[in-house]
């Protein structure tokens, strides 16, 4: 079996979709989960596109060991050199340059000429292969770029030094028997591809990423490129979760085998699904909630013969929950620390203590703490976006025909005890109101709610997602309690701290925050 690398772009193509914007912490969170998993690669970001996108992939670049760190980069130099820059401390390093080639990029577009975009692939290339030994190539929109011109752009990217050339099915156009012949006649026709990596990197838009994955891998892909999930523009890119279990549950198909954990994989995805706040589908492959679910009672009865009747793969070789200890009040900083470990979202030691005082916290109110409750105190702790304003107690009435009352109690890092009440049109919005008057803030709507329960039970935890908008931009805000108004509060303070911190850092600009969706 030859090996073929795993590309993880949650970070990055996983990101650019709307909603998913990630927070730094969570970023770093999320990449640790990654290399525990065993990916070859994380792109971490596009250090050109943002100071928070910088500093994303220097943190990454930095504190994340055993994976290669990419950051993407246009043919531009000062692009080149941000990703350069950002990756300046990382064992790892390979700068990502990529140039679209298609006749509809290149007319409507970039407005270049062929040979204008052969000059800029060789100068880019070779720029990024000045700084770095590893250097990646895409030609966007490959899979509709005219193939002669296709294998001219790739011979040059490989004469400049590129060491992977990784081939976009940027729109989700191609089919699985085209991609794979794709491969073949690059690997036959063009110069040096057989001494270089070739890559895939698929979108869904037809539901068609992963089977054009495989696909290129029978082709000669030694690189795969996906996210977890499949989170990524429109409708998202091959989901890794997907690609890793085919490759292992058909190797006699593909020839082909991955460096992946399987068990960490549902894991690693309810992570992501936990920092976001949107939901896994149900019946997702490999990670939705019913992917091993059986209640027809024909499967059920070929169940209890044999397993195998029904399933393909167990549950517990990617990562569902099988035999392990139950965390409650009772349990200790070992069973916690042992079951954060199995989950792979190891916490920093100086970060243990406050994770563990959460974990009592939530165990005195609910009788069992299951892997959902531990992401999501995990989660809470890695954002680092708690302050400046801390919640200390609330208290709401409301009842039929009848105004809402809510009084709050905060504390601030730099004033004393506030407390405030207000009315409103239910409990939320009369807590809406307490804290937009307690933290004196004078502007701002909340214009969407959303509630989803964490875990089952009558103790479960609830997730309260809002979106308040001002100054014509929308933040999103999360919060967690086994009492949903609580909830409800957590949620809306995270939008007015991120309020407050960024009129701290931009007054003048109102900057958006790492919380921001558009
Ligand atoms: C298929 C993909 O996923 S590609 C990656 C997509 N990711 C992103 O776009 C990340 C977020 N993007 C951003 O923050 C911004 O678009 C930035 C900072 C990168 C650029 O912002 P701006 O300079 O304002 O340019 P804008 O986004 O409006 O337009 C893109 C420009 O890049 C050019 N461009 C696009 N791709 C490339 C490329 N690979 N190499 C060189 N130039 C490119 C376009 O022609 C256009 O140039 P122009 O400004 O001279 O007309
Ligand atoms: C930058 C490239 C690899 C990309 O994301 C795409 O073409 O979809």
């Amino acid at each position: 079996m030859e090996p073929i690398k795993i590309f993880d772009t949650t970070l990055r193509d996983g990101e650019q979709a709307p909603g998913f914007t990630m927070r730094m912490g969570e970023k770093l969170q999320l990449a640790k989960a990654l290399a525990s998993m065993g990916v070859d690669v994380i792109e971490a970001g596009f250090p050109a596109a943002s100071p928070d996108d910088f500093r994303a992939v220097q943190t990454i670049a930095d504190g994340v060991a055993g994976p290669t760190i990419a950051a993407l980069a246009r043919c531009h130099s000062s692009d080149i050199d941000a990703a350069r820059d950002a990756l300046a401390n990382c064992k790892k390093p390979r700068i990502h340059v990529f140039l679209a080639t298609s006749a509809i990029h290149r007319e409507h577009k970039l407005k270049l000429a062929k040979d204008e975009i052969l000059t800029r692939t060789r100068i880019g290339v070779a720029r990024a292969r000045s700084y770095c030994a590893d250097v990646e190539f895409s030609p966007e929109d490959a899979s509709r770029t005219e193939r002669d011109f296709l294998g001219q752009v790739i011979d040059e990217a490989i004469r400049a030094g590129a060491t992977t050339i990784n081939i976009p099915d940027t729109v989700g156009y191609t089919t699985p028997q085209e991609f794979e012949d794709l491969f073949r006649w690059i690997g036959e026709h063009v110069p040096g591809a057989r001494e270089i990596t070739l890559s895939a990197h698929c979108h869904d838009d037809l539901g068609l990423a992963v089977a054009n994955s495989l696909a290129a891998i029978r082709g000669g892909a030694r690189q795969v490129e996906c996210t977890l999930n499949g989170i990524g523009e429109r409708a998202g890119n091959a989901a890794l979760e997907e690609i890793v279990m085919a490759l292992n549950v058909r190797p006699e198909e593909y020839g082909v085998t991955s460096a992946i954990d399987t068990k960490r994989l549902v894991a690693a995805s309810r992570l992501l699904s936990r920092i976001t706040g949107i939901p896994v589908p149900p019946n997702k492959a490999i990670v939705g909630k019913n992917a091993f679910a059986h209640e027809a009672g024909i499967h059920q009865h070929g169940m209890l013969e044999h397993a195998s009747t029904y399933e393909i793969m167990t549950p517990e070789s990617v990562g569902f929950d099988g035999e392990r200890f139950v965390l409650g009040k009772h349990s200790g900083r070992h069973a916690l620390k042992s079951r954060l470990n199995e989950l792979g979202h190891g916490v920093a030691d100086e970060d243990f203590d406050a994770v563990f005082a959460a974990f009592k916290e939530l165990a005195d109110r609910k009788r069992e703490i299951l892997d959902a409750d531990l992401e999501v105190l995990v989660v809470s702790n890695a954002s680092g976006a708690t302050g400046p304003w801390t919640l200390l107690s609330f208290h709401t009435s409301s009842g039929t025909g009848r105004l809402s009352t809510s009084t709050v109690s905060l504390t601030h890092e730099t004033a004393p005890e506030v407390d405030e009440a207000a009315t409103g049109d239910g409990p939320v919005d009369a807590t809406f109101r307490a804290l937009m008057r307690a933290t004196q803030q004078t502007s701002g709507a909340l214009t969407d709610f959303h509630v989803a329960s964490v875990t089952l039970g009558e103790d479960a935890q609830g997730q309260v997602t809002v979106d308040c908008e001002r100054g014509g931009r929308t933040y999103r805000g999360v919060g967690y309690s086994t009492d949903i108004v609580e909830a409800s509060a957590h949620a809306i303070l995270d939008v007015i701290n991120q309020w407050e911190r960024a009129s701290v850092t931009a007054p003048e600009q109102g900057m958006a925050t790492a919380g921001e969706t558009h």
